[in-house]
């Protein structure tokens, strides 16, 4: 049997064996795109879902049509770009994902994007706000700073907000971090988890490599740093003009949903990084902020603090305050301004 066949057996085995204790719909708006058609393939092969519904402007039926032939249980639908098409798509959904928005060319930050994701993530979310208000929201689409505080404004507008059901996904940072600290120590990725912190652009992106009991130092930690900071800009330069990360991205948007479908169904002590409505910093002005946070049935079940971190740390989360601050209510303003 050939290595690919294998692999795919050993999938299909997991998905048939793993018990779906309950029915969960997993929707993502956007589901055509870099991100959206490996995210939806991954969902398909995640047990944990029972049903999954995909939105998109442009492709979703076909998306769908595709990934439907993959045999796991779940029932796949692809909707077209209409009101009722995208009411339907999000009712009674469990988890809806967002990555629906344009990626970032070289030469170009994050919030270079604000002006056309901003309506795009509103009008997503004012759909989610009346079809799902019960869902658990991740936003992905950047400036995921700003696109998650106008996500909750909508809400918090349509009177539905819960604070502990909107997650902006920083997993990526993570998954990086944990990579590149690995190809550093010649470990294996998959035993390390490295905390990081703030926000999901340049500098707000703050890893606590010390918390993992590393030490770099000098240039090798400056280094260390500034790869997992600017880690998307290498995919963005590498591309070349044709987007931004989409494959690791799937994987990371994959792997929060799975542990929120896993703290759903009864699993305790499941632990994710992500950047949710937090007390951390709101005195400092940032409303939100991306910590370790302990998932449950609920949604947000306990956000930790940031813990015990060095100096050097201290420094780099300062100057993250500063820009997250300003993220957080360029957000809040464009949602009051333009509802
Ligand atoms: N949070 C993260 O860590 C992270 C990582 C990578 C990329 N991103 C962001 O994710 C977003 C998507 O990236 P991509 O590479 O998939 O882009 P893409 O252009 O390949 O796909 C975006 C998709 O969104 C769709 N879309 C646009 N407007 C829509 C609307 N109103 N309703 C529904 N769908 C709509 C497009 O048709 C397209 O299929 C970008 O903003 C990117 O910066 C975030
Ligand atoms: O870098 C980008 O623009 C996409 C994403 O936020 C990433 O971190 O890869």
């Amino acid at each position: 049997m050939s290595a690919v066949r294998q692999v795919f057996g050993a999938v299909q085995r997991r998905a048939f064996s793993a018990s779906t204790r309950q029915a969960s719909k997993v929707t993502v708006l956007g589901a055509a795109g870099g991100i959206g058609q490996p995210l939806s393939l991954l969902l398909k092969l995640n047990p944990r879902v029972s049903e999954l519904a995909l939105y998109d402007i442009r492709l979703a039926p076909g998306v769908a049509a595709d990934i439907g032939h993959i045999n796991t249980k779940s029932t796949v639908t692809g909707y077209d770009p209409t009101p009722s098409g995208l009411r339907d798509c999000l009712k009674g959904s469990e988890i809806v994902l967002i990555p629906a928005g344009v990626p970032r060319k070289p030469g170009m930050t994050r919030d270079d994007l604000f002006n056309t994701n901003a309506s795009i993530v509103r009008d997503l979310a004012k759909a989610a706000a009346e079809s799902a208000p019960e869902a658990n929201i991740l936003v992905i689409s950047n400036p995921v700073n700003s696109t998650v505080p106008i996500t909750a404004e909508v809400f918090k507008s349509k009177g539905v907000y819960n604070p502990r059901r909107l997650f902006g996904v920083t997993t990526l940072d993570v998954v990086r971090a944990s990579r590149f600290i690995s190809q550093i120590k010649g470990t294996d990725p998959a035993n390390e988890n490295i905390t990081v912190v703030g926000g999901h652009s340049g500098a707000t992106i703050v890893p606590l490599l010390s918390q993992a009991g590393y030490e770099l130092t000098g240039e090798q930690l400056d280094e260390y740093v500034h790869r997992v900071q600017f880690g998307g800009d290498e995919v963005v330069q590498a591309k070349g003009g044709a987007g931004s990360a989409t494959l690791s991205m799937a994987m990371a948007g994959a792997r929060f949903a799975e542990s929120l479908l896993k703290a759903a169904q009864g699993q305790k002590g499941v632990i994710e990084p992500t950047f949710v409505d937090s007390p951390l910093f709101k005195d400092q002005g940032c409303d939100f902020f991306a910590s370790n946070v302990e998932l449950g049935p609920n949604g947000v079940e306990k956000i930790h603090p940031v813990g015990k971190i060095t100096d050097y740390e201290q420094k780099l989360l300062d100057v993250c305050l500063g820009d997250l601050q300003k993220n957080i209510q360029k957000g809040v303003d464009f949602a009051k301004q333009n509802p």
